[in-house]
């Protein structure tokens, strides 16, 4: 796809779609489970689902089947190939929906130039699917699109089949119950090159009191091993129920899942207005409130988890000013308390210039120095040197846009790649000047929580 002449020019119409057409069709329905939807899926579009909701719950996406996979080899132009492919087949809509447009979601590998031996097999380093069904919830309205994209002129029948099976599918999520979703048996728990983990925090914090850098991420893994194959919906299910105030996400590919319930917002874009998060800085929840307080207060006043949080607000700041007509951004953390950990929290907002959109700020917020480092370029390096796994997905751009270019992506953390009987798991803490193995040993196992919580790898003796 990508040797076709024109795809790396960026200003003039992108035309490897010129030979397509988009035809969509939206009804409303009655509300219904999101996950039910998802789970009707799997018998016809097994391998072939994604499911996204924002952290506000107003807005739950479900996409069953491809109608369209978009992928990028490019490394370096991944964000603008997508970027401009989405244009390009967005301009074969043939008629267009007022109420829902059609979604297209996905996410980026966090590194394509990390080549460490990988797990993420069926994860290329940009995977984007325009999905053949797609539930939209917004506030509490139920909207069921087809899409179908094709170079053939008559597609009639095509669409009637769809018609069928979508009518098939909605009644199947009404009706049906869902299926029974047991805690997963963890036989068996993991923890992948721990001591490399150490040393390698030793490692970076001696290279950044050289001054070879000022804050790098380095994340480490854990390896469940289930009972039994593991299904995307019961692991939908259980991170759903233990995670409500985060977004959760998942986006199957062939038989692995990659899912999560992150509460970190890469970037929001809703007609021209932006809004991203600056998340970093990490201390656990207390167990009574006066604790709680206090290790909140504790948080907000830690000159090292301040600095951790510095370098996130002070790119976030630049990349707005840069694709920004105003922008808005408080100059004192907050804290953002989610179930097992709290974080010092940012907001940031902004108008968006006319020429910036939503892919332009995914390819220069990623990576912001909560997950990457700073300087950028050295922090990846250094990860690619140090860190002990291949990220794959985690850390990395999650989310969607419409054909309007309305969308939202999340940085996937507090995730696991679900591969048949097995899941990793994958946390990290940023490294500045102060910090030490023991502790950022620690901030990891909180990290890990959440998704061990939900998966039930908790040995009792740590709850
Ligand atoms: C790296 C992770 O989280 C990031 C690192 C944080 C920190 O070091 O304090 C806090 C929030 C996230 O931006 C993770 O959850 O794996
Ligand atoms: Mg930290």
């Amino acid at each position: 796809m990508n040797s076709q002449p024109y795809s790396s020019t960026s200003n003039s119409m992108d035309t490897r779609y010129s030979a397509y057409r988009f035809y969509t069709e939206t009804i409303e329905i009655s509300p219904l489970s999101a996950l039910a939807f998802f789970e009707a899926g799997g018998k016809g579009h097994n391998g072939k689902r994604m499911f996204w909701q924002n952290r506000e719950k107003t807005f739950t996406f479900v996409g069953l089947g491809h109608a369209h996979v978009l992928s990028a080899s490019d490394y370096y132009g991944r964000f603008e190939d997508i970027k401009q492919q989405w244009q390009s087949l967005c301009q074969q809509i043939v008629n267009e929906e007022p109420e829902v447009q059609p979604i297209l979601f996905g996410g980026f590998s966090f590194d394509p130039l990390n080549d460490y031996e990988s797990e993420w097999i069926h994860f290329p380093d940009a995977y984007f699917v325009v999905p053949s069904f797609q539930l939209t919830l917004k506030e509490d309205r139920a909207y069921v699109s087809i899409h179908l994209i094709s170079t053939k002129q008559d597609t009639f029948g095509e669409f009637e089949a769809l018609r069928k099976e979508r009518d098939q599918l909605i009644h199947a999520a009404q009706v049906s119950e869902l299926a029974s979703y047991e805690k997963p048996l963890v036989i068996e728990r993991q923890e992948i090159k721990k001591q490399q983990y150490m040393e390698s925090i030793k490692k970076v914090t001696e290279v950044i009191k050289a001054e070879q850098a000022e804050k790098v991420v380095i994340a480490r893994a854990m390896k469940l091993t289930f009972e039994q194959h593991l299904p995307s919906s019961s692991a939908l299910y259980q991170v759903s129920k233990e995670q409500p105030e985060s977004f959760l996400f998942g986006l199957e590919a062939e038989d692995q899942f990659f899912f999560g319930a992150t509460p970190e917002r890469l970037v929001k874009v809703e007609d021209q207005q932006a809004l991203s998060t600056c998340l970093a800085g990490s201390i656990p929840r207390g167990k009574t409130v006066e604790q709680d307080t206090e290790l909140g207060n504790e948080l907000l006043n830690d000159p090292k988890n301040r600095s951790e949080h510095q370098y996130v607000v002070n790119m976030i700041s630049q990349v707005f000013a840069e694709h920004c007509a105003s922008m808005y951004i408080p100059k004192q953390p907050k804290l953002m308390k989610i179930r097992d950990i709290q974080h010092l929290y940012t907001p940031v907002e902004g108008k968006l210039t006319d020429g910036s959109t939503l892919f332009d700020l995914v390819k220069d917020l990623h990576p912001t120095p909560a997950l990457g480092g700073e300087p950028k370029e050295e922090a990846l390096s250094l990860i690619r040197q140090y860190e002990t796994m291949n990220r794959g997905y985690y850390a990395a751009p999650v989310g969607w846009i419409d054909a309007n270019g309305n969308g939202e992506f999340a940085v996937a953390i507090r995730s696991a790649l679900l591969n048949e009987q097995d899941a990793f798991l994958f946390a990290g803490g940023g490294i500045v000047a102060d910090s030490t193995p023991e502790s950022e040993y620690a901030e990891t196992w909180v990290k890990f929580r959440p998704m061990l919580r939900a998966l039930g790898g908790q040995l009792s003796d740590e709850s």
